[in-house]
């Protein structure tokens, strides 16, 4: 285990929190078939949406992930529901920039302290928080956001762990992610929701690009890249 003032540990850590910065609305993909991959990456792209999780949650995703980082240069891919040491090395395999977890277990931790892959963890609780603060992971995934509590719990967690940075996911939406965003230790949001399965399987990619358009621009107020506040 590394220690939080590991250099190496914390300059991974800046380089997550610097991507999720530039880009804080993360839609998370399941893929249902390999060939929708490439052109849904596209049309995210296309709507001003690089960063990217592509979940391991359906048989196809290391095929799917794998054809976005050959096809779509653009994209910024990050691997989400790795929930042990195999999908971490696979999330690295895959070429990815980053990967996700909806949890975190001691061994998952260790392990991904261990990578020089940026990770996040997921946590829902005061003490999940804890263990992964005390191994350097201080951006975090919230999940799952709002059945956890929403905002009031992100609000009550900042007072006693005011260095974490939140990614709420879990219920988030077009209609409450500028809410979320507004939260001082929300960094970035993602879900679903960019990316409905009815849109994917009729290939309505304008659809998909045209609601990342929109979401970009309801929330751009609230980008910390651009309106910094203070860590
Ligand atoms: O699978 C993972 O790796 C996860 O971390 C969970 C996802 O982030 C949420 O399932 C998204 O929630 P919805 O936007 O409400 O669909």
């Amino acid at each position: 285990m590394k220690a939080a003032s590991d250099p190496a540990e914390m300059s991974r850590q800046d380089q997550l929190s610097e991507l999720l910065r530039q880009s804080p609305i993360i839609p998370v993909i399941t893929i249902e078939r390999v060939e929708d991959a490439v052109p849904l990456a596209e049309a995210l792209v296309a709507g001003g949406l690089r960063l990217l999780e592509i979940t391991l949650r359906t048989p196809v995703a290391r095929e799917a992930a794998a054809a976005i980082v050959a096809n779509v240069p653009e994209a910024i891919v990050g691997i989400g529901t790795v929930v042990s040491e195999r999908d971490l090395v696979l999330a690295s395999e895959l070429g990815a920039q980053f990967a996700l977890s909806p949890g975190a277990t001691p061994d998952l931790l260790d392990a991904a302290a261990a990578s020089n892959l940026p990770f996040m963890p997921g946590i829902a609780t005061a003490s999940e928080l804890m263990a992964a603060l005390a191994r350097g992971f201080d951006v975090v995934k919230f999940f799952p956001a709002v059945p956890a509590g929403g905002i009031a719990t992100i609000a009550a967690l900042a007072g006693p762990f005011p260095q974490a940075r939140f990614c709420p996911t879990g219920g988030i939406g077009e209609a409450n992610a500028s809410e979320w965003l507004a939260q001082p230790n929300v960094i970035a949001v993602g879900g679903s929701w960019l990316t409905p399965a009815t849109d994917v399987r009729k290939g309505d990619w304008p659809a998909i690009t045209d609601r990342a358009r929109r979401t970009l621009a309801h929330t751009s107020a609230f980008h910390k890249g651009l309106n910094e506040v203070p860590r």
